[in-house]
Formats: structure tokens, C-alpha cells, sequence
């Protein structure tokens, strides 16, 4: 007998052994499913990476039928879906959509029972007794013949967050491992907690841009903007800059190449400011010669000099309360700089002539398309008259660096223009769209606007199908471009032009444009004659 005494206890040795090593082997498996699933559950970020996950991978460990996860709502009070198994048929019977979509109460007997467990609740769903308080799911179990449900609480830092219930058949329930079922709802728990905080994250992120595209709309509706047109990045940065400084007496600097808007924009800041009841008063330093320009800015009195046949008020007294829009201001001489200045700095002036001070209140807002830095480096410009001009300065983009505004600024123009032509021009087609944005637009929006108007003349349906865009005009430096862009013969009758409208269309006499411009009358009629100018070219400009 000791013989079979000692074969017994080798065979329950062998046994143990056997037991032993099967038991290392699972628990070395389900190591190895623990820290898979932990690596997937840390880079899930969406409800749907999270079913996608207990669908291929703990569905199958748990021989799970079915599946759901419920979440503690935030008033804490209740509890709700948060992902929902729908690959079953359980999805089809009627009250599932109500069921699945309802918040029930975080005191009924079957949660609270989930709850306060520290181990998988196991449910019969035949036994289950639909006592007072029982959420109305498990009728729904009941009624679509669920068998049995493993319910496990689901915490982070010891605070619930809501559960998990895995539909299982009766017969499966033995064979679940319950310690590996509580770590694989350990990493559920975290799932779930980092879903919830990156859904919270992208809610922030999606109300401030709600409040952002607000604020812009509130900015461009109450600054009233609205008749710029361009929403682009590079714009919206104007307009931000805009409406800082509108409401404020400041001096704005506007630099640009030419025909990039600084005039509207200096029109915008001023309809926004509290100066908006009196005009805004516009001095273009290049369009007069240097001996008018003095008289143009602060006036003269009767008899100051030989053709001041009546007083004077200049363009400064005019824009007292008001704003002073001083365009082109890199081209003012250079004496005419330094009485600006003055100006400027002392907040009072004297008409040429005038004995008497007088006090000014004036805005000012200047523009240029050059480099004033450049120009004070150069000599050029005075460097004290800079920085008292630069105190706010606003760069506006070129139109070939917004190429998201061309198309809405291309329908702008086509709806002005065609309603003044009387044309029913309303498209325009998409390859002459994609021609516009091309281009690199030397004379930018103005040029734009110039285009639009010319090609609804040669239109003849209600599609924009062909423009004339110049040749052979690189990205080069505006300045050069300038040139090609404005002939001299068109710089010459435009000034002449300027200066007829100046002198009232005066031409010969005291005070006409011919003594303005240093010439004798008769040349200056030649001149007109050869450039075509007639008296409707500088009446109607005024
Ligand atoms: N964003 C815009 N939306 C609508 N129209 C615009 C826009 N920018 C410019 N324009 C139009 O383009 C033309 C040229 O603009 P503006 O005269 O303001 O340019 P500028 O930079 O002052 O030119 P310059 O430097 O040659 O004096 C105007 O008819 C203006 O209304």
C-alpha cells in the first residue's frame, strides 16, 4: 500500500504541477491582454474608438452577447448611456431608441446595488423581482429575453463614473475570471474618464470659436465694416487692429501698397469713432505742388500772397472735431513736413497771413505706400514726424497675399458694377476665378475693382467667361511695377486734373492752375488739348 500511497501523491504532485503551470500560463495571458488593451485604451480618444475596442477585443474574453456602458451624468443625479453595443439584435425590438436614450436616477435599488459593490454583480434577469424604483430597462431585459447580466461599477480615484453591463448566457457565467474582468473594467474606467474630458475640451474649443466668429460678426456689424469685403486671416487682423483703436483719439498710421484699401479703412475707423457726425476731411499730399499745399492744409488769408483774393479755410480748420485723413503722406515736402509737425505737436495753427492762433482739435490718420523707415534713412522724411505718426500703425496686406478675399471681392465688384451698368452679369466662371487668383495684382484691389467694371462691358451673357489680364507682370517689387502700371502721360493728366479741381477749374489769372503748375497759360491748354482733358474731367470730380 505505501507503493500506491507514494504513486497517489506523485500523481496529485504531477496534478498540482499541471494546475500550477496552467495557471501561470492564463495569468501570463491575460497579462498580455491586460497591457494590450491598456495600449489601445490610452490612445482612444471618441466613443467610437471605445466600441471598436470592446467589440474585437473584450467581447470575445468575456464570451459577452451584448454590451453596454453608463455614465454618472454631470448633476450627478442620474445616469445614461455612454456607448452602446449595436451589433446585436437587440437593437431592433420597439423601445429600444427610448431605453437606450433615457436618464434614470443614480438611487435606484438595481445602481446603488452596482455601486457599492467591490466585485461584478451578477444578474438573473428572469429572478430579478421589478420592484418600486426599478429602472424601466430591465422590463426590457426581460421582455427581449436577456439571460443574465454582469454589471461592474466603473471608478476613477475611488469616484463612481458610471458601469458596465455585459449580456452573457447563463452558461457562460462560470467561465468568467472575475479579477480579470475587474482590470479590464479598471482600464474601461480611465476610457471612459479621458472620453469625458476630451469631449469637454472639444465643447470649450468649439464655444470659444462660436464666441470668436460672434465677436467678429459684433466687430464688423457695430464698427460698421461691412462694406469691406474680406474675411480672410490677413483681414481679420486689420479689423481687430481697427476696432482696438477706432473709438480712441489716436494717430493711425495705414501703410499699403497702393489700392489695398487704406483709404476705406480710414473712412471705417472714422464712421466708428466718436467723430463720426462731422465728415472725415481727406488731404492728398502729392495731388497739389509744394506752394499750394501749405494754403490747402492751413489755410491763407485775403492777400497773404499774390492770388489770395479771398480768405481761406484749410483743410485742417475744416476737420476740427473731426479726422484728418492725410493721404500719400511719404510724398509731403520736406518743409511742409517740419509745419506738420508744429501743427501736430501744438494742436494749433495760424492761416498764412493770419495773425491769430487757432486752436484745433483734429484727428489724424495718415497713409502711405511707402517705407517711411526707409524714407527717414534716406533723408526723406523726418524722423520726429514719423514717430509722431507711427503711434498706432496698421499694415494692410496686399491682395496677392489674400488670395481667400479675391473671389468674394471679384462677386463684390460684379454686383456693383453690373447694377450700374444696368447688366445682368451674376457669375462668374470658374476659370477665370482661378485667373484672378494667379495673378499677383501690382494695383491690388483697386485693380481688381477696375477689371471687374471693364470685363462686365465686354460681357455679353450673364457669365463672366473672359478677362484681360496684363502680361508678363511678375511678383516683383510694387514699386517697380508702379511704373508699368501708370503710365507718365497718365501721372501728367491726372495731376493736371487734380490741380484744375483745386484752382476751381481756374486756369489762367491769380490763383488758376496755370500759375500753380509754373507754366503759361497757353501751354497749359496745349497740354490739356493733347491729354485730353475737358472741363467735365475736373467739374465732375468735384
Ligand atoms: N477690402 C475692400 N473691400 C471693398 N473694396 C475695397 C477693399 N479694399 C479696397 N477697395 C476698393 O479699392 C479701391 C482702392 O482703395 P483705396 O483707395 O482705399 O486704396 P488705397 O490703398 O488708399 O490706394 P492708394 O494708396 O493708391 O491711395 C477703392 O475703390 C476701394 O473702395
Amino acid at each position: 500500500m505505501p507503493i500506491l500511497e507514494g504513486i497517489c501523491d506523485q500523481i496529485a504532485v504531477a496534478i498540482s504541477n499541471i494546475q500550477s503551470n496552467q495557471e501561470i500560463a492564463e495569468r501570463e495571458a491575460e497579462k498580455t491582454i491586460l497591457l494590450a488593451l491598456s495600449e489601445e485604451i490610452a490612445a482612444l480618444r471618441s466613443r467610437n474608438d471605445l466600441l471598436h475596442i470592446v467589440n474585437t477585443r473584450i467581447k470575445a474574453l468575456f464570451s459577452v452577447k451584448e454590451f453596454g456602458i453608463a455614465q454618472i451624468d454631470e448633476d450627478q443625479s442620474s445616469y445614461s448611456a455612454f456607448v452602446m453595443d449595436l451589433t446585436g439584435n437587440i437593437t431592433n425590438h420597439p423601445g429600444f431608441k427610448e431605453i437606450t436614450s433615457a436618464a434614470y436616477s443614480v438611487n435606484d435599488p438595481l445602481f446603488s446595488r452596482i455601486m457599492h459593490a467591490e466585485d461584478p454583480v451578477l444578474l438573473d434577469i428572469n429572478n430579478i423581482a421589478v420592484e418600486q424604483g426599478m429602472p424601466e430597462f430591465v422590463t426590457f431585459w426581460k421582455h427581449v429575453g436577456l439571460q443574465c447580466v454582469l454589471a461592474m461599477a466603473l471608478r476613477v480615484g475611488g469616484k463612481n463614473i458610471g458601469c458596465v453591463f455585459l449580456h452573457i448566457n447563463r452558461n457562460e457565467t462560470e467561465k468568467i475570471k472575475t479579477n480579470l474582468l475587474k482590470a479590464v473594467c479598471s482600464h474601461l474606467s480611465v476610457a471612459v474618464s479621458n472620453i469625458l474630458a476630451n469631449e469637454q475640451l472639444l465643447a470649450y474649443k468649439r464655444m470659444l470659436e462660436m464666441e470668436n466668429d460672434h465677436l467678429k460678426e459684433e466687430i464688423r456689424t457695430i464698427y460698421n465694416f461691412n462694406e469691406i469685403i474680406g474675411n480672410g486671416t490677413a483681414m481679420q487682423k486689420v479689423y481687430h487692429l481697427m476696432s482696438l483703436v477706432a473709438a480712441s483719439n489716436s494717430t493711425v498710421l495705414l501703410l499699403g501698397e497702393t489700392g489695398t484699401g487704406k483709404e476705406l479703412i480710414a473712412r471705417a475707423i472714422h464712421n466708428a469713432s466718436p467723430r463720426k457726425d462731422k465728415l472725415m476731411i481727406k488731404v492728398n499730399c502729392t495731388a497739389l505742388p509744394p506752394n499750394l499745399i501749405e494754403s490747402e492744409l492751413f489755410g491763407h488769408e485775403r492777400g497773404a500772397f499774390t492770388g489770395a483774393t479771398e480768405r481761406r479755410i484749410g483743410k485742417f480748420e475744416l476737420a476740427n472735431n473731426s479726422t484728418l485723413f492725410l493721404d500719400e503722406i511719404g510724398e509731403l515736402p520736406l518743409d511742409m513736413q517740419v509745419k506738420l509737425l508744429r501743427v501736430i505737436q501744438e494742436r494749433e495753427l495760424e492761416r498764412i497771413g493770419g495773425r491769430n492762433t487757432i486752436s484745433i482739435n483734429v484727428r489724424i490718420i495718415a497713409a502711405t505706400n511707402r517705407n517711411l523707415e526707409e524714407e527717414v534713412n534716406a533723408g526723406n522724411f523726418r524722423s520726429d514726424l514719423y514717430y509722431r505718426l507711427n503711434v498706432f500703425p496698421i499694415q494692410l496686406p496686399p491682395l496677392r497675399e489674400r488670395l481667400d478675399d479675391i473671389e468674394p471681392l471679384a462677386y463684390f465688384f460684379l454686383a456693383r458694377y453690373s447694377k450700374n451698368t444696368g447688366r445682368k452679369v451674376t457669375a462668374i466662371s470658374s476659370n477665370v476665378l482661378k485667373e484672378l487668383k494667379a495673378y499677383p495684382w501690382p494695383g491690388n484691389v483697386r485693380e481688381l475693382e477696375h477689371l471687374i467694371e471693364r470685363s462686365i462691358l465686354l460681357t455679353s451673357g450673364n457669365v463672366l467667361k473672359e478677362i484681360q489680364l496684363p502680361k508678363n507682370v511678375g511678383k516683383g517689387k510694387v514699386d517697380e511695377l508702379d511704373i508699368s502700371y501708370k503710365t507718365l502721360h497718365e501721372i501728367e493728366r491726372s495731376h493736371i486734373i487734380e490741380v484744375l479741381v483745386r484752382c476751381n477749374g481756374k486756369i489762367a489769372g491769380i490763383g488758376g492752375a496755370a500759375d500753380a503748375l509754373e507754366m503759361p497759360p497757353t501751354t497749359l491748354h496745349s497740354k490739356m488739348k493733347k491729354l485730353g482733358i475737358s472741363k467735365k474731367d475736373y467739374f465732375q470730380k468735384k
